[in-house]
């Protein structure tokens, strides 16, 4: 388990995080989006240890990672694949990992074979490509069979079946118990696995929200007919909310089976009928519209009244 509590983090006047909370549980996918330079990387290093907060906490299952006593069986991390040294071999960077911990080299073999890398296993690191080398990141940080994930942004490079297999593997992931963290600019994927997502923005959390319980709240059916301005006179009683657009009613508070229904029955001429929600994406970009005023780090330092 991952908690942050009110983090906050300068790097000279640049406002890297503010007042930043955020609890990342087992079983679950939690994910952290923002645009570039919102916080996500230091927030990630700042749980690793690896940066240290000006105020507030971070903890991994309530001490701070520096002091887990097995630190790859607490937390196996993804945060650079640029990290490895380009002359080692593939399965000595593993084998690296491994031995540190006291692991047995058998563990080796099996981790290779989970990311993909166990054909390329005596290729140096140099001659790998960026999704080859995310998959040796994961390799290192699954090799502790660790109870939490951190991995920021683990999906670049990767090809469509590399994408296709790290969905499964968070998936397995968190069924098995293990408490993730994730980051990735790739949203429509985040949607699909994810059960948390958080947005930074400027350093500051600006959303925190439930995916299963984002997608129950904007579902809404879609009907396009022949007289949508009648259709909707009609619909009003029951929907809570009616949208037009051109010939399309987007209607909420209703089923499709209950539109369809009611549209049968007073004979309308039904084009389509469908059920839809609102994208992460289309959710992410209005949230960071509505954040931009706020903005602590863009916004010039407040002047001195002194004399011009
Ligand atoms: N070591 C550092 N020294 C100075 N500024 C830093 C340092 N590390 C990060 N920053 C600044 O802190 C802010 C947050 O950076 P961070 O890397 O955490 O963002 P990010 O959300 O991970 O971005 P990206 O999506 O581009 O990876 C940025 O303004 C960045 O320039």
């Amino acid at each position: 388990m991952i908690e942050v509590s009110d983090a906050h983090k300068r790097y000279g006047s640049t406002v890297a995080l503010t007042a930043v909370d955020l609890t990342a549980e087992p079983g679950q996918v939690t994910a952290v989006i923002g645009p570039n330079g919102a916080g996500k990387s230091t927030l990630f290093r700042a749980v690793l240890g690896l940066e240290t907060l000006d105020a507030g906490s971070a903890l991994v299952d309530g001490l701070p990672y520096s002091r887990a006593r097995t630190p790859l069986r607490a937390v196996g991390a993804a945060v650079d694949p640029s990290a490895f040294h380009p002359a080692r071999r593939v399965v000595d960077e593993v084998l690296i990992a491994a031995v540190s911990q006291g692991l047995p080299r058998r563990r080796v073999e099996a981790v290779l074979h989970e990311v993909g890398l166990w054909p390329v296993r005596h290729r140096r690191v140099r001659a790998l490509s960026l999704g080859m080398r995310q998959r040796l990141s994961l390799a290192v940080a699954l090799i502790g069979r660790p109870r939490s994930l951190i991995l920021d942004e683990p999906l670049n490079g990767l090809d469509v079946d590399g994408i296709h297999w790290m969905r499964g593997l968070l998936r397995e992931a968190s069924d098995g118990g293990c408490a993730v963290l994730i980051s990735s600019h790739i949203l429509s994927e985040l949607e699909r696995v994810a059960d948390r997502i958080h947005v930074l923005a400027s350093g500051r959390m600006i959303s925190s929200a439930d995916v299963a319980a984002s997608a129950e709240r904007s579902r809404h059916v879609v009907v396009v007919s022949d007289d949508p301005g009648a259709l909707r006179s009609l619909l009003v009683t029951q929907a809570t909310d009616i949208v037009r657009e051109g010939r399309a009613l987007l209607v909420w508070g209703m089923t499709v089976r209950a539109v369809a229904e009611m549209a049968f029955r007073h004979r309308f001429f039904v084009e389509s009928l469908a059920e839809s929600h609102d994208s992460l994406e289309s959710d992410y970009v209005r949230l960071l519209a509505e954040a931009a005023p706020l903005d602590p780090v863009l916004k010039e330092p407040p002047r001195s009244d002194g004399p011009s």
